[in-house]
């Protein structure tokens, strides 16, 4: 089909405070943005050289405090652990220039050193805390460990590593306070720039999306695990240049530069800072470290204890951090989403195959003891509108789990367009055709609804690491729910801000926008009014009967189930009792029998 463009809601009269708003807020970026460079060029001559030395040191840190907050404040991942990198940078510097002395060679053996150190240890930390079903309380712990481990290596490391005295005095760059200065700046302007794009990018956005919901990113055919310890490779090798800088400059690297304290300090400065803004916590690491430079000889015990009682304060009173509450009124502290035009994604030939989409032989669940399927035998064919029914607790929801997650079931097979789906998680089930949509409203909260399409999109188009793509391409049935339920209309509101039955229809359309084959709705009208329980009836019905999907509808407002289903099936005690047409199982004696709590199933009767 043809890319028509259908609709551009960007000359609206609505979008006339969205446009003004965001070059109020492009001008004071500006504004900031000069003032850095203002600072960054002029400070050797505003700066005494005592200042300046901090100062360096200082961006350094409030590098390793970005890498950070992209961990943590945008994607969600509580890490203690970027000190370590820190400090493997740091170390590789300091035991190459003591050991094998300065050069060119040796500076690019310990660069070298610092990215390959912090890529491997990165990707072994990432490996262990990302695994499938691991918790993020588990992924936590495993980087309060790192830092803790890299510690005892380097203070049993006897005199090759200094112990606890570290290593001091070792050759190294020959450059003037000056010159670092602006090295050290340029360095923390290059990672702020890196990360304000990436974080403002589509891919950027995915981070904010696992932030909200990994279960559903999983279920919209992302590996969330990939895409975490990608990132947690970059973010390490990033804090490594920083401490590379660091002990270069310092010409000193000392234990505590891989420890957990310095972990968790840098959590501070971006709790400080605001996390998630990426500036907050730049701004917040090298206004600490001046402050702690000038107070901490004054008052070593008390400055610690403000420093703590202010991060306890913030997470209490202010959780989105000092500096977007300082800058509030400038109108820095949001970002002002663009709308995107709406396009339709062309249907490869083949897409909308025929056949059988949905096959089940024996699938067995057991939860302990608790028998909840015992052996579905069931098939559907694309173009199906099968209503799945059945008292509380028959166990549909467990079936649906069945059929998307290969490690759900006990035993049977479970074959998706023809594919035995094995153990394969949710992820790699989307990838074979699947889609679901859960019983509650399952999006991205803190996103718009533009940005939770442009991720439900992501299994057909890899989003940019650069830059936000101006057009948002869909299948033509997803822009039917949009159109329908005017969300079309709200492509930049926030999803948490959209009604109950927004929510629902903004689910099924990033459902729909992974082009699926076999769609499961749990309840999709569950909480709707009378009109939007039609409206979503019509489209369902649509879905199977123009565009050839097979849908399976988990659904207890019966009326609507006999108006548009092809078939349905009655489940009971985890067994499949009746298959029809609507009348034939409202007619039927054992249903009717089900229904009044007065049924054991097939195989129980006497
Ligand atoms: N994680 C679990 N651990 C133990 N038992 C469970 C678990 N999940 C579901 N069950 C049990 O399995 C049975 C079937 O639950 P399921 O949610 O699949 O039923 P359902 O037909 O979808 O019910 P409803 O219509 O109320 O949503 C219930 O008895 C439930 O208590």
């Amino acid at each position: 089909m043809a890319d028509t463009s259908l609709h551009h809601n960007q000359t609206s009269p609505q979008s006339a405070a969205p446009v003004r708003a965001r070059a109020a807020s492009l001008h004071h970026v500006v504004l900031l943005a000069a003032m850095g460079a203002v600072l960054l060029v002029a400070g050797p001559w505003m700066f005494d050289t005592y200042l300046l030395n901090i100062l360096i040191k200082a961006f350094f840190f409030a590098i390793a405090a970005i890498t950070v907050d992209i961990l943590w404040g945008y994607t969600g991942y509580l890490t203690f652990g970027q000190s370590a990198f820190f400090g493997i940078g740091a170390y590789a510097a300091g035991l190459t220039f003591t050991h094998a002395g300065f050069s060119a060679s040796t500076a690019l053996l310990a660069m070298g050193t610092t990215l390959l150190g912090c890529a491997a240890v990165a990707g072994l930390v990432g490996w262990l805390s990302f695994y499938r079903g691991a918790s993020p309380f588990f992924a936590t712990v495993i980087s309060l460990v790192l830092p803790i481990v890299l510690t005892q290596l380097l203070l049993s490391g006897g005199s090759f590593t200094g112990s606890s005295s570290g290593l001091t005095g070792y050759p190294t760059f020959d450059g003037s306070i000056e010159a670092w200065y602006w090295a050290a700046g340029s360095l923390l302007t290059v990672a702020g720039v890196i990360g304000w794009v990436l974080v403002r990018s589509d891919a950027g956005r995915m981070l904010l999306a696992i932030r909200d919901n990994e279960a559903r990113c999983t279920y919209l055919g992302i590996n969330t695990s990939r895409v975490k310890t990608t990132l947690l490779i970059a973010m390490g090798v990033m804090a490594g240049i920083a401490g590379f800088g660091y002990s270069s400059f310092s010409g000193v690297v000392a234990p505590e530069l891989t420890g957990f304290a310095l972990g968790t300090e840098l959590i501070i400065w971006v709790a400080l800072g605001g996390r998630g803004t990426l500036w907050g916590p730049l701004a917040s690491g090298v206004l600490v470290n001046v402050a702690t430079a000038y107070l901490s000889s004054s008052m070593p015990f008390a400055w610690q204890l403000i420093l703590g009682a202010a991060f306890v304060v913030v997470i209490v009173l202010f959780p989105q951090g000092l500096i977007p509450l300082l800058l509030q009124p400038f109108g820095l502290s949001r970002d002002v989403a663009r709308a995107p035009l709406l396009r339709e994604r062309a249907v490869t030939p083949g897409a909308q195959a025929s056949g059988t989409a949905l096959r089940m032989r024996g699938v067995t669940k057991n939860f302990g003891a608790l028998k909840v399927l015992r052996g579905i035998d069931f098939e559907a064919q694309s173009g199906e509108l099968v209503g799945l029914i059945g008292p509380n607790g028959a166990g549909k929801t467990t079936l649906m789990r069945c059929m998307s997650d290969g490690i759900e079931r006990s035993g049977g097979t479970v074959e998706l367009c023809g594919i035995d789906i094995r153990q394969l998680p949710p992820e790699v089930c989307v990838h074979l055709g699947l889609g679901r949509k859960f019983q509650n409203a399952n999006i991205f909260e803190s996103l718009t609804v533009a940005e939770c399409l442009r991720i439900a999109g992501t299994r057909l188009e890899r989003p940019s690491l650069l830059r936000q793509n101006p057009v948002l391409q869909l299948p033509a049935y997803a822009l039917h729910v949009l159109h329908t339920t005017a969300l079309d209309h709200k492509l930049t509101t926030v999803a948490r801000d959209l009604s109950h039955g927004e929510q629902q229809a903004l689910e099924l359309a990033m459902v729909l926008a992974l082009k699926p084959r076999v769609v499961l709705l749990d309840e999709p009208t569950a909480g709707l009014t009378k009109t939007e329980r039609t409206q979503i009836g019509e489209l369902l019905s649509s879905l199977a009967h123009q565009h050839g999907l097979c849908c399976l509808l988990v659904e207890h407002d019966l009326d609507l189930v006999a108006q548009i289903s092809t078939r349905i099936v009655v489940l009971h005690q985890g067994t499949i009792v009746m298959q029809g047409s609507f009348q034939e199982v409202v007619n039927s004696p054992l249903v009717k029998t089900i229904y009044s709590g007065d049924a054991r199933p097939q195989g129980e009767h006497a």
